[in-house]
Formats: C-alpha cells, structure tokens, sequence
C-alpha cells in the first residue's frame, strides 16, 4: 500500500521527498538504479515530511516497538519511535550484536545476507512496526518479520520510504501489511 493510495493523495510532502532522493545508475552493481537516500537527509523539510508522515500513522496504533534494518533503517527508525513512545530495536547484520541473538538468512537484489536481532530486545505479544529505507525483493522485511515473529512480537506493519510499484494495492509481506511513501524515480 501506497501512501498516494491512503489517504496522502495529492500531498505536496510525497513529490518534495521523491526529489530528495538521488538516483545512481548501476550502483553497486550494473543494472541497479540506486535510490540514495543520503540526498534526503541533506534536505531537513523533506526528512522530516517523512518522519511526520510516518509519526501521523502510527501513533494511534499502540505500538511498543519499532525495528530497524541495518543500516539505513537505523537513520527513519529512531526519530519515529521517540516521537511515537516506542522503544528502538535494530535489526543488524552478522557478527556485530553482543549477547544472544536470533538470526535469518535472506536473499537479496544482488546477493545473500543476514539479520540478527537480541533475544532480549522483545517482548511476547508486543507490538511492532519495522522500518527501512527501500523495498525492493521484500527478502530484508520478511527476515525482519521472521525475526519478530519469532520472538514472540505481533508485526503490525512494515513501513519504507521507498518501494517498488509492485508492491502497490493491499499486497502484503509474510501476512503483514506494508506501507510505502514514494516509488523509486527513473525505474530503468
Ligand atoms: O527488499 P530487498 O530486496 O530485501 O532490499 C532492500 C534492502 O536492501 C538495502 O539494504 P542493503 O542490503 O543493501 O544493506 P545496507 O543498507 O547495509 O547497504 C535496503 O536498505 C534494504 O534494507
Ligand atoms: N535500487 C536500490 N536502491 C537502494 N537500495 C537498494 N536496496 C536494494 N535495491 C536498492
């Protein structure tokens, strides 16, 4: 699901975050159009549409937890969980969390990796919301939810600042909605 699709139809603040994001073409590797977010974050109104944007959903859900993926999850999911009173679990890559840690292996648009999370982190039954920056496979989200899942977290959706036009309508990762802002500038 969209944001255009929910309710933001028409909102100047999607067309002001789309053009903050910078594409590189065949970034990291040939064929990928990279959406580089660093140029948002350069832009402190478009940064904060987003973390408005998001902060404005999911306020009124009752959400104790929001994850974030390594590493550009770790940049939209903090301020949105102080804003909305949550506590922050980042969902990192291997070898880097002390303690015990759960861990996922998925498949990404150019090649394999990993997620672990601290057992610690969560709680059964609570509820979470897991940020990154982009969607493109899915496979990152849905090692995310697994991860949660596991732990004994009810996912109540994953949200991106970017996705693929694919993932537009009531599409859903792993049973979980998904919440998407903008679609990627010059697809191909
Ligand atoms: O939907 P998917 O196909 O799973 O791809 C999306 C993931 O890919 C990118 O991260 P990347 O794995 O490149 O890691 P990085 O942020 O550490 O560079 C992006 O930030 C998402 O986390
Ligand atoms: N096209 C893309 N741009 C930025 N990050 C990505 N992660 C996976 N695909 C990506």
């Amino acid at each position: 699901m969209f944001a255009v699709e929910n309710g933001l139809q028409g909102d100047p603040r999607l067309q002001a975050i789309s053009d903050a994001i910078r594409v590189i073409p065949h970034f990291p590797k040939t064929g990928i159009m990279f959406q580089d977010i660093t140029t948002l974050l350069l832009d402190p109104v478009a940064f904060k549409h987003v973390i408005d944007i998001f902060v404005d959903r999911y306020k009124h859900m009752n959400i104790s937890l929001v994850a974030g993926v390594e590493a550009r999850g770790f940049i939209f999911g903090p301020p949105i969980a102080l804003a909305i009173g949550a506590k922050f679990v980042p969902l990192r890559k291997p070898g880097k969390l002390p303690g015990r840690v759960i861990s996922e292996e998925y498949e990404l648009e150019y090649g394999n990796d990993r997620l672990e999370m601290s057992m610690e982190a969560v709680k059964t039954h609570e509820r979470a919301l897991v940020i990154d920056d982009l969607v493109a496979t899915g496979g990152t989200l849905s090692a995310s939810i697994n991860l949660l899942e596991r732990a004994g977290a009810e996912v109540v959706e994953c949200a991106c600042v970017v996705g693929l036009p694919k993932f537009k309508g009531e599409c859903r990762l792993k049973g979980k909605p998904l919440y998407v802002l903008v679609e990627p500038s010059q697809l191909d």
